[in-house]
């Protein structure tokens, strides 16, 4: 495998501005392949935006990126290649959560008997067997969840990328939702993931990336961002993540020392 395979994910100045705001700014990163990559960032920090761009739903407005080898800019080419999860599971009232992900299979040319048997096994895997033959419009949150997680990786892309994947579910699923991130990341798929709950990332991101104000500000493996620089002690990844997020001044350092 060449170094340049081994990356799913490579973006080069990757910037996204609506008006006045700019939403991403100059992002350059790249992610491996296989990995779990979690991607943190407080509340309008430009994560939503960069899952958009790197998904082909929203074009940059400038910079480059590269998912699974192909260039964002090639949707065509991209999207077999991913899968998403976005904060809303993008499924249809009217169809049941076994049709839902029926049509979804069909989408993305799944053989039929391999796409029953995935439906099958991750419909039991996410306890939605029972409910299944009902229709999406009497599903939970936390239900609706499941079949936008399952829709985003049955046809087992190369990478997915997840929002939010635990949001909604009971601490039961939410388990089985990071059992089943881990064991795709053991198959090679790349995870994408971007969430609040910092324990769902410390315990399954390889690596984590840091964006504030649309910029990655702090990238490294949760062992290393929980490390303080100065002292070399550990600390929790929240509180690591609230010093690297603090606002900054002028001169880049936190706002009460650039005050001084
Ligand atoms: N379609 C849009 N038009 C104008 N501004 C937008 C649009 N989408 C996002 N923004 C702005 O871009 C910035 C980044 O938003 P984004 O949704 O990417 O953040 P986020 O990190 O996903 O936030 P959250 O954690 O709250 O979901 C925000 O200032 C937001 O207001």
């Amino acid at each position: 495998m060449s170094p340049v395979d081994a990356l799913a994910i490579e973006t080069d100045g990757l910037t996204k501005r609506y008006g006045e705001t700019t939403a991403v700014s100059d992002l350059t990163m790249d992610v491996e392949r296989g990995t779990v990559y979690g991607f943190l960032g407080p509340n309008g920090a430009g994560k939503t935006t960069t899952m958009r761009m790197l998904t082909t739903l929203t074009k940059p407005t400038a910079g480059t990126a590269r998912v699974a080898g192909h260039s964002i800019a090639d949707r065509e080419s991209v999207t077999p290649h991913i899968g998403y999860l976005p904060e809303e599971p993008p499924v249809y009232d009217e169809l049941t959560g076994r049709e839902q992900l029926e049509y979804a299979a069909g989408l993305r040319d799944i053989p039929e008997d391999d796409a029953e048997e995935r439906i099958e096994s991750l419909l039991e895997r996410f306890d939605l067997l029972a409910d299944a033959n009902k229709r999406i419009e009497d599903y939970s949150k936390g239900m609706r969840q499941k079949v936008g997680v399952i829709q985003a990786v049955l046809h087992e892309p190369d990478v997915a990328f997840l929002d939010e994947p635990t949001s909604g579910l009971d601490p039961r699923a939410a388990r089985t939702m990071r059992d089943t991130i881990a064991d795709l990341a053991d198959r090679k798929m790349t995870i994408f993931l971007s969430t609040h709950i910092l324990p769902v990332v410390d315990e399954l991101a390889d690596e984590i990336g840091v964006l504030h104000d649309g910029k990655l500000v702090a990238e490294g493996d949760p062992e290393t961002l929980k490390t303080r620089a100065e002292t070399g002690d550990a600390r929790s990844l929240e509180d690591a993540f609230l010093e690297i997020t603090r606002d900054h001044g002028e001169e880049g350092l936190p706002r009460e020392q650039a005050a001084e």
